[in-house]
């Protein structure tokens, strides 16, 4: 690390106390950034990168709400509005425990780079609530969502802060946050997205960020004349991102071997096919039980408090949380021939990891690139919300594609390395970052 990044990291931390995850996200980027803005003076000289790491606003709210039994619950919500130079605020909401400042703060900046990638106006945003979901009665979830949106509507808007979904938040949530949005402000419009079809909703938005990350791992098998034909391929998480991940990679006649939730993961070496991922579609979004109910129905291994990274793969596609794959299990992966890592999740592999993919020459993508598909598509919903028209299935999803190949394409541009290694890191964040820094420059100290 360069005299330059110490100083900038050391500040960061003096400044952001008790935020391990937005101090991870920010010295993973400092890291390829500063060495780039040191050859670009107008980008140093105006300190956009001491500008970039804070948020334009932050919003903190208490959230109450009555359960079942009529009791008193209170909760915490947030909105981090981090920047707004290449358009109004762009982001997920995200309802899991775990939930504070310093995590959404680093969804958040990663959100900036994301959806610059995109090519498309949006800023950058991030929200949440350490509210969970799980064991909560739809009841509770709307009286939760109602209360949460009560405080939340007067911080967003369809042309300033347009919150989406993130873990434990997908339609239901969106809706039933709608709705309220709606009864509150008297405006129908497209203040959120992730919406309905019925009601404003984009055709693939629930698939986007899970085809999209396949639609990059093709580009990047790509430059090896490779394809997904035959790969094995292990995936964490059985969520959004997860299932329709490994929907794309089924359709792509590759062979996906685990699928994972936070208690354990399962193990099939037959491979998960269409029939079987309509299971855990049914399992995880209707009636929200177990992964490991999959290994008794299917007779396969379930593996309780583990993470499928032990398992022999070609592809990784790690789909559940941030730094869910160690060092350890990146050695695991490298060991067991595995050549390419790609995030569906945010930030889930831990820095030692990607040092190991580096070092093996393993294609990393990070997932500011290979699952800014989901994102993209929410921006397609803003396009379709202000021309109020509902685009084609075979439109929007060509669209994903053109999306996915020019974000590889930007990776290309500024990640290639003097032995012709592409560091995908690398080039995610300088081309993410040249565009906002660009605006951010026009744009005069604000
Ligand atoms: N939904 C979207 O469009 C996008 C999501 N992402 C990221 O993808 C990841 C997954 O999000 P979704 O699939 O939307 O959420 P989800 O709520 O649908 O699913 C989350 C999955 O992760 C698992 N999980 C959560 N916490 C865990 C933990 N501590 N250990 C192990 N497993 C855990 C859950 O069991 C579940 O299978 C997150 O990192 C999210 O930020 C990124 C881009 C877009
Ligand atoms: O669709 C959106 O606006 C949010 C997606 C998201 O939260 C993410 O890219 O991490």
């Amino acid at each position: 690390m360069n005299e330059s990044i110490r100083h900038f990291i050391n500040n960061l931390k003096v400044r952001n106390p008790g935020e391990p995850e937005f101090l991870q996200a920010v010295t993973e980027v400092a890291t390829s950034i500063i060495p780039y803005i040191e050859s670009e003076p107008r980008y140093r000289n105006s300190r956009i990168l001491e500008r970039i790491v804070e948020p334009e606003r932050v919003v903190m709210f208490r959230v109450p709400w009555l359960d079942d039994k009529g009791e008193i619950q209170v909760n915490r919500g947030f909105r981090v509005q981090m920047n707004s130079a290449i358009g109004p605020y762009k982001g997920g909401l995200r309802f899991h425990p775990s939930v504070n400042l310093g995590v959404l703060k680093f969804l958040a900046f990663e959100q900036i780079f994301k959806n610059s990638l995109t090519g498309l106006p949006m800023g950058a945003g991030k929200g949440g609530s350490d509210f969970d979901p799980k064991g909560k009665s739809d009841n509770e979830v709307m009286k939760f969502c109602q209360s949460f949106m009560t405080e939340l509507y007067r911080h967003v808007g369809a042309d300033t802060d347009i919150p989406a979904g993130d873990i434990g938040v997908g339609g239901r949530e969106i809706g039933y946050l709608f709705g309220q949005y709606k009864r509150i402000t008297g405006a129908f419009n497209g203040v959120l997205t992730g919406k309905g079809n019925e009601w404003g909703g984009s055709l693939i938005r629930p698939e986007a960020t899970g085809y999209g990350l396949v639609y990059f791992v093709e580009e990047m098998l790509r430059t090896r004349e490779e394809s997904l034909l035959g790969k094995k391929v292990t995936i964490s998480g059985s969520g959004n991102v997860a299932q329709f991940a490994a929907e794309k990679c089924i359709e792509k006649g590759a062979k996906v071997l685990t699928i994972s939730d936070s208690e354990g993961f399962i193990y099939d070496p037959a491979g998960i096919d269409k029939e079987k991922l309509e299971y855990i579609k049914d399992l995880k979004n209707n009636t929200r039980g177990r992964i490991k109910k999959y290994a008794a129905k299917y007779h396969c291994e379930y593996f309780p408090g583990e993470r499928p990274w032990k398992i022999k793969c070609d592809i990784a596609l790690p789909n559940a949380t941030q730094n869910e794959l160690d060092v350890n299990d990146a050695r695991a992966l490298v060991k067991g021939g595995c050549s390419c890592v790609a995030e569906g999740a945010n930030m889930p592999c831990t820095p030692e990891a990607v040092a190991v993919f580096n070092k093996a020459q393993v294609f990393y993508a990070p997932g500011k690139a290979a699952n800014a598909g989901g994102v993209a598509v929410s921006g397609l919903e803003m396009s379709q919300n202000s021309q109020r028209y509902s685009w084609t299935r075979t439109k929007v999803d060509n669209k994903l594609k053109e999306i996915m190949h020019e974000i590889h394409a930007c990776c290309l541009k500024y990640g290639r390395m003097a032995d012709g290694h592409v560091n995908y890191e690398q080039g995610a964040n300088i081309s993410g970052f040249v565009k906002v820094a660009d605006a951010m420059l026009a744009q005069g100290v604000v």
